[in-house]
Order: structure tokens, then C-alpha cells, then sequence
């Protein structure tokens, strides 16, 4: 359990932590000097039960509100203090405004200093927090009324704090600390200090540092020692203090608002959709563009906001004070964020706290991220159980989810991952990444595969209709009129499927439905008939239009229309202009083409490919760029990948060997 302080400058915040632990907190030369907080301070109670609580003592000042921030995105429980002489302040209104917005459960409010206070004035002064907490979300909240010096009051609040319930958790979540402090000590190295906000750590546990800088990879480290609330411990959890010493950075590598985090936890952010709510207190509405400071765990970035949807029905353009919307937060510099992580925005001369709530979505689209699709996405994620959502997402996904990214983004530990993908309906359609294609594998729910289906089927049906002549259009171009935003993995996964259904035909890279069979005229037969045995003499150099038509005795424009249908009808392949190639030469190719992919990554070596073909360099290239264009293997760069799943050419789905017409 963490608790916090909150409260305007000088109210007895540190003073009453004091009281409570027996630890000044206000540790600095500096803050000796003025009587001020600047820092952060830590102390810590045992709690009777062999536990302990951790108290994170905030700095009252109105230029530290993103140093109080930093200490209550950690927060389990707050204590707002109110001087029974000043009363309701400023900074008590926002930190009040800052807890509300955190979505803080529980808040506990204490008059301090009431030595300084007669009867009436108390009395006052208690009507004037009831208005203040009004709307707030902390009407219910316990009062408690002291004077820490003389130790008056101070009991009743302790035995009060004893008996707060443990916030709930979510379970199954991947480690994460919010950096708050980074020091090096002698002997022991890098030590880095926060609240754990997720998870567990164990000695010896690997972590990743997050955000890594811009172009890197996060860096690595390792736990050699551990304190959970001051005590030097194995294993600490969520909701716990922690002090990590560190193996394998420096501490200048490590500062606050970094984030401490399970290695499958890997993700850096610069857009988030969060959902929010607009302080009620702000005078005008939150519109898209404003410019904002974003607080995040420990770190704060300056960004923009993008409304995406008010709750409000009134507008979907803004969002009106106390109305709660999906907004999308665009960051100047990457952060580490989660699904579910609080989040506060500030305006941009961080004068006041404007709006606050938690995040929807750290991968969150650029493009199309307010159409109608993508706001059902947002509703199916801002359910509360992480099954539900997935379960949500998925019937809504009509562009299917990216499985480890999607786990990643909700913070999801190896463990839970393993348990929630068990429990997905053996119906999703499940679709393998390229070795070399970020993250995967990629789901697609049932209703969306099969509404997919049908379209792409229809599409197909059109184009037949259109181009009767054809045998159809080659899959990548299929793809572009049938389901242009899909990710490929998914699209190759159903293509395969309607294959083996028997609802598709591909013949060398065309695809079509069965009952558009290929039909050519009797002209075209004959040509195919004559050029066969030139065809295969050419082998793998492959034959001309010029000289076919010459070979075998036929007009040339007669040739050339002749080869274009054949072409079109995939019992030919025109790898570049006016050069032919018979389907089961092309099959053979590819054969080759496949044995002479590198060990690492499934890469075409355009040398390996040319010595076991015997071909020259330039036809050798010309050919495997007509397999990247046909989609046998990919461009990568200078090279050519090897799609694993692709069955082009691989003989099932290739016609007859013979090259002949069915
Ligand atoms: N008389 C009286 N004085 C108090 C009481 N509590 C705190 N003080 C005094 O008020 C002054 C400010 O107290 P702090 O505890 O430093 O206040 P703070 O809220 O931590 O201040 P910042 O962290 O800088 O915002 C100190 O001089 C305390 O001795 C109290 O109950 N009665």
C-alpha cells in the first residue's frame, strides 16, 4: 500500500507524514533551509500485520505540481491536508483536481493545525471542504482533524490508515516501475526508486529500460538488490515503493520518468487514445489542437490533443467541462504507457490541471482513428477485464489485431498471455508474421474473417464480370481492391482458406472462382499448342514474342495478343515485356529459387538463385523481381524475402504441369 500527501504549501503535509513515521522527509539542504518540500520524500509505517505502508510525501508549491504528480500517478490513497487557518487554497483545489482526475479510490481528508483554530472557525471551515469536495468524486471521503506537533488526532488517523483495504489489482500483469529517483550508491551501483505499478520483481530479473532513446533498442539491466518498502527483501509486488540497485547502467543512463519493465513489456509510445474527463471547474471547453503537458507515471511531455468523441452528447468536436471523451493525446518525444495507466493533462504554461484518465490505447492509430469502426474498437477497450476486451476487439477488429502487440500494449505478463490465448475460440482466424515482419501472430474474429470472406469474394465475382476475358486479377492486386488496410499476414491466411475450401483458384498468381473457368478461344488454344515445344526448348532463358511468332510460322500481332491472353490466363508468365515462360519452367524456378534462400531470415541470394539456374545475373534479377511481383517472395531493400506461407508455384495451386488448359 502507498499512500500519499496532498495539499497546499506549508498545510503540515511533511510535518504529519513525520508524525505518523518518525521520518523527516524533507532530506535536502535546501528544503532544511526554506522549511519547504522541493523533492519527493518516502517514509514508511509497519502496519501491525507484518507489512508495511509507504508514504510518498508530495511538495506543496504551485511550481511543483509536476513533482507532486510524478508521486501520485503511484498513489493507492491520498491524504488531502487543509490548515485549519488558511483553509481551502489554491494548490488544495489542485491537487484535489489532480486526484479526482487520477481516478485515485481513495482519499482521506485531514484539517491540520487546528491548534490554530477556534470552534466557529472549524466549523466554518468544514462547510467550506464540503463544497470543495462536491463533484469531486471524494464527497464520502474520511475526516480527520489534528494537530501533528502536539500529537493531537494523530492516533485516530494512524488506526485509521491501518484499517484502509489493500487497492485491487489487476492480475497478470508484466512488471513496471515509474522511475522517481536514480542515484548511484558505493558498493552497490545504479540504484533507481519508484512505485511499482504492475507486477512483481524477483533478484536476478532482467528489465528493460523505456522509452529506449530514439533509433535503440531499450537498454538492460539486471536486479542485484532489492528493498520493498525500505526492507531489503527477494520479491516485491505492485503497490510497494521499491529501491532497485541495478546491474548494467550507469545512472546517467536512468532518471525520472523513465519506466523499469519486464522484458516482454517493450513499447515506446508518441500516441496514445486515452479517456478522460475535463475538470469540471475549467471555464472552457477541451478542443483538438490545444496544446497540453502530459503526465505520465513519473514523466510528463509536452503534446496535443485530438478529441475523438464526447461522451457528451452535445459535441464530438470538444469536450465540455465535466463531460467525460475519447481523445487522442499526440506526444512530442516518445513514453513508456499502458493500457489502463493514469493519465493527467496540464495546460501549456503548466498553470493549471485541465483534464485526467487513463489510457484506452498506447499504439494508437494516426489515420482513421475517429471513424465509426475505430471508435467501437475504443468502446471494446475500455472494458474493465482485459478477456472481455479481447473478446470485444475482436468481434469489432475488422482489420484483425496483432496479437503480441496488442498483449504488450495491455501490460500483460508471459504468464497471462499464455492463459488468455488458451481461451480464445478455436474460430479466430490465426495468421503467422514473415520472419521478418514485425510482431504476430495477427487474429482475426470469426464474423469479421467471414464478413471478409464474403467480400472479397463479391469483389472477385465483380471483376470476373467486368473482365470476362481474364482469368482474374493476381492476388496482390485482389488484395488492393478487396481489403486494402488489412494486414497481409491475415490476407494471405485467408486466401489460403478459401482455397482449401474450395471457394478460390489460383493459377500461377491469378486468382479465381471456381466457376470462372478459364475459356479460350480457339485461336488462342492453337497458339498454346504451338508453342509448347519452343517454350520448353527456351527453358530457363524463356522465349520472345518476336521469335515465337517467327518459329512457329504466326503473324506476329496474332503472336503477341495470343501470349497476352495465355499470359492472362496464367498458362504462360510474361516476366518482363514480350518474354514467356511456361508454367511448369516458372514452377521449377521457383524451386531453385526456394533452395537458394539463406539460412538467416528467408532471403533470396540473387547469386545463389543465378549459379543453381545457370541463368546470367540481369534475367536471373529479372526473374526474382517477377516474384516479388507475383508475391512469392517480398522486397526488402536491395534483397528479396521469401514469403514461408506462400504456396505459388509449389504445384497445388498452379494448374496442370502441363501448362494446358483445363
Ligand atoms: N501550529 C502548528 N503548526 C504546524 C502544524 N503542522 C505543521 N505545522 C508547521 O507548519 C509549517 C509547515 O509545515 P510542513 O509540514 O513543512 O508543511 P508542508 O505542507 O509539508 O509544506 P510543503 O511540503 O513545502 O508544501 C512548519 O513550520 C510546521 O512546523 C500544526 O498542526 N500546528
Amino acid at each position: 500500500m502507498i499512500i500519499g500527501t496532498a495539499g497546499h504549501i506549508d498545510h503540515g503535509k511533511t510535518t504529519l507524514v513525520r508524525a505518523l513515521t518518525g521520518v523527516d522527509t524533507d532530506r535536502l539542504p535546501e528544503e532544511k533551509k526554506r522549511g519547504i518540500s522541493i523533492e519527493l520524500g518516502y517514509a514508511f509505517m509497519d502496519d501491525g500485520r507484518g507489512g508495511r505502508i509507504g508514504f510518498v510525501d508530495v511538495p506543496g508549491h504551485e511550481r511543483l505540481v509536476h513533482t507532486m504528480l510524478a508521486g501520485a500517478t503511484g498513489m493507492d490513497h491520498a491524504l488531502l491536508l487543509v490548515a485549519a487557518d488558511d483553509g481551502v487554497m489554491p494548490q488544495t483545489r489542485e491537487h484535489l483536481a489532480v486526484l479526482s482526475l487520477l481516478g485515485l479510490d481513495g482519499l482521506t481528508l485531514v484539517i491540520t493545525k487546528c491548534d490554530r483554530a477556534d470552534a466557529a472557525r472549524l466549523q466554518a471551515l468544514r462547510a467550506e471542504i464540503a463544497e470543495l469536495l462536491a463533484g469531486s468524486g471524494f464527497e464520502q471521503a474520511a475526516q480527520f482533524e489534528v494537530a501533528a506537533p502536539a500529537g493531537l488526532g494523530v492516533e485516530a488517523l494512524r488506526a485509521h490508515l491501518l484499517a484502509l483495504a489493500p487497492a485491487a489489482r489487476p492480475e497478470g500483469r508484466g512488471f513496471r516501475l515509474a522511475v522517481d529517483r536514480a542515484f548511484s550508491l558505493d558498493g552497490v551501483g545504479t540504484v533507481a526508486t519508484g512505485s511499482i505499478h504492475a507486477g512483481q520483481v524477483s533478484l536476478g530479473d532482467e528489465l528493460l529500460l523505456l522509452p529506449p532513446a530514439a533509433g535503440q533498442a531499450p537498454k538492460r539491466a539486471r536486479v542485484r538488490s532489492l528493498h520493498a518498502q525500505n526492507q531489503q527483501v527477494q520479491q516485491a509486488q505492485a503497490g510497494q515503493r521499491c529501491a532497485l540497485g541495478l546491474v548494467g547502467l550507469d545512472k546517467q543512463d536512468v532518471a525520472r520518468g523513465q519506466v523499469l519493465a519486464a522484458p516482454e513489456l517493450a513499447l515506446s509510445s508518441e500516441r496514445l487514445d486515452v479517456r478522460l474527463r475535463l475538470w469540471p471547474a475549467e471555464s472552457k471547453a477541451l478542443r483538438s489542437g490545444t496544446p497540453v503537458h502530459v503526465h505520465l507515471g513519473s514523466a510528463t511531455v509536452m503534446g496535443t490533443v485530438a478529441i475523438l468523441h464526447s461522451e457528451a452528447a452535445s459535441s464530438s468536436d470538444s469536450l465540455a467541462p465535466g463531460a467525460w471523451g475519447w481523445v487522442q493525446l499526440v506526444l512530442r518525444e516518445p513514453v513508456a504507457a499502458w493500457a489502463g495507466d493514469r493519465v493527467v493533462l496540464r495546460d501549456a504554461a503548466a498553470s493549471r490541471t485541465l483534464a485526467g484518465g487513463r489510457v484506452l490505447d498506447p499504439a494508437a492509430p494516426a489515420r482513421y482513428r475517429r471513424t465509426p469502426q475505430r471508435l467501437a474498437e475504443l468502446a471494446a477497450l475500455q472494458l474493465p477485464l482485459v478477456k472481455d476486451r479481447l473478446q470485444a476487439l475482436l468481434a469489432q477488429a475488422t482489420l484483425g489485431l496483432n496479437w503480441g502487440a496488442w498483449a504488450t500494449a495491455q501490460g500483460l505478463s508471459e504468464a497471462a498471455r499464455q492463459d488468455l490465448a488458451l481461451q480464445l475460440p478455436a474460430t479466430v482466424l490465426r495468421a503467422k508474421s514473415a520472419a521478418d515482419e514485425a510482431g504476430g501472430p495477427w487474429l482475426l474474429g470469426e464474423a469479421a474473417a467471414a464478413s471478409l470472406a464474403q467480400h472479397a469474394l463479391a469483389v472477385l465475382a465483380a471483376y470476373h464480370a467486368q473482365s470476362p476475358d481474364e482469368l482474374g486479377p493476381d492476388v496482390a492486386r485482389w488484395r488492393r481492391l478487396a481489403a486494402p488496410r488489412l494486414p497481409e499476414p491475415l490476407w494471405r491466411a485467408l486466401v489460403q482458406g478459401l482455397l482449401a475450401e474450395g471457394k478460390l483458384q489460383q493459377r500461377g498468381a491469378m486468382a479465381h472462382l471456381p466457376a470462372h473457368g478459364l475459356q479460350l478461344n480457339a485461336a488462342d488454344e492453337r497458339v498454346a499448342q504451338r508453342i509448347a515445344p519452343w517454350l520448353d526448348k527456351a527453358g530457363f532463358e524463356g522465349a520472345w514474342a518476336r521469335d515465337l511468332a517467327r518459329d512457329c510460322q504466326t503473324p506476329e500481332p496474332l503472336m503477341r495478343t495470343s501470349l497476352a491472353r495465355l499470359a492472362q490466363s496464367g498458362l504462360l508468365h510474361q516476366v518482363v515485356k514480350d518474354l514467356y515462360y511456361a508454367a511448369p519452367v516458372m514452377t521449377r524456378l521457383a524451386a531453385l529459387a526456394r533452395q537458394s534462400v539463406g539460412a538467416e531470415g528467408q532471403e533470396l541470394k540473387a547469386a545463389a538463385f543465378r549459379d543453381a539456374s545457370g541463368l546470367g545475373r540481369k534475367r536471373a534479377i529479372q526473374i526474382l523481381e517477377y516474384f516479388d511481383r507475383v508475391g512469392l517472395s517480398r522486397r526488402v531493400g536491395d534483397s528479396h524475402k521469401l514469403r514461408p506461407d506462400s504456396l505459388l508455384f509449389s504445384g497445388e495451386n498452379d494448374g496442370d504441369e502441363e501448362g494446358r488448359p483445363a
